[in-house]
């Protein structure tokens, strides 16, 4: 039978986790942790995600300072807000919502960003230890490491002799979710928009994860039977059936025909998208952990 994981089951426990953490270290250490999360602009879709980050790091217990720029902030502006948020002493997180309003470079800032409080993992001190295998000393991007926990969930922690196919190439979580896989010792293969026969690729996977950005791409023919199916698109797309204007989440993944043939599968919503929110929660109570000279407790 195909098991649906489910995502907010398993972040929610991360999140009591983390709580449990960031109490221990105020009430052991008089650190309270902090996260600022800074956005810029008016894209509704952003707004949603940081209000939601805002107010889960209250419920950890954080101090959660938001940040809302204005659309015409300029990149010196945005620059000199995270200088400011580097040097100040209660921050243990930051985080700038992505994307960027066009006329912002987007790069720059998250270098400008202290590597260890550089929440997201995006920093290239951050990526290269992640390359390199050292997962307990930098910070990894939080997409990659909350699928990797659901991956674990169904595989367990060693994936020696597993396929691992990963569709998507982006810095924010195609590559970093492929090293994580690689980490774990399964055999991965990095699939993108140039590879040959990707149904032929996607076929021989164990493990197959979708992050390509179109609706409903991988079909059932793509899936090996049994597999682990975790799929990271959240595509908006028309929902005819509920009246002109409106509109449903779907992922990469066609999950009603491919839920027959994979062994376990994320649905979209409530797969991978609420565990970014819970590991960017666990990524701040690591880094103020960090920050007081104490072993982060691991999520
Ligand atoms: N600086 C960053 N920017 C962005 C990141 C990121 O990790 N860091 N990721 C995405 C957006 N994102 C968080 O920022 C995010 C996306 C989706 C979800 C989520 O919980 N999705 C729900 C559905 C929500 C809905 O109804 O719209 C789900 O899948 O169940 C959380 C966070 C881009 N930017």
């Amino acid at each position: 039978m195909t098991t649906t994981i489910d995502g907010k089951q398993v972040a929610a426990t991360v999140i009591e986790a983390v709580k449990a953490a960031a109490g221990k270290l105020e009430k052991e250490a008089g650190v309270k942790t902090g996260l600022a999360v800074v956005i810029v602009g008016d894209d509704p879709a952003s707004h949603a995600y940081v209000s939601s980050k805002s107010r889960m790091a209250k419920e950890c217990g954080f101090t959660s300072v938001q940040h809302t720029l204005p659309e015409e902030t300029t990149q010196e502006e945005l620059a000199a807000l995270v200088q400011k948020l580097n040097a100040d002493d209660t921050i243990h997180g930051i985080l700038v919502q992505l994307p960027l309003p066009r006329h912002l470079q987007s790069e720059p800032i998250i270098q400008s960003i202290l590597p260890e409080k550089d929440v997201d993992g995006l920093h290239v001190v951050n990526a290269g230890k992640l390359a390199t295998g050292d997962l307990e000393g930098g910070l990894i991007s939080c997409t990659p490491a909350g699928a990797m926990v659901l991956v674990r969930g169904i595989r367990g922690g060693d994936l020696s002799g597993l396929n691992a196919v990963v569709i998507g190439r982006s810095n924010l979580f195609g590559k970093p979710m492929a090293a994580l896989l690689l980490n774990a010792n399964a055999t991965v293969t990095s699939a993108h928009s140039r590879t040959k026969d990707l149904a032929a690729v996607c076929r021989n996977a164990d493990i197959l994860v979708a992050a390509v950005g179109r609706p409903q791409m991988v079909k059932a023919d793509w899936v090996k039977p049994g597999a682990t199916v975790i799929d990271v698109g959240i595509n908006r797309v028309p929902a005819q059936e509920r009246g002109e204007g409106k509109s449903r989440l779907v992922g990469d993944v066609a999950f009603g025909e491919c839920a027959e043939v994979a062994g376990a599968i994320t649905p979209v919503p409530g797969g991978v998208g609420p565990m970014t929110i819970a590991m960017l929660m666990a990524n701040t109570v690591i880094a103020a952990y960090r920050r007081a000279g104490l072993k982060p407790p691991r999520f």
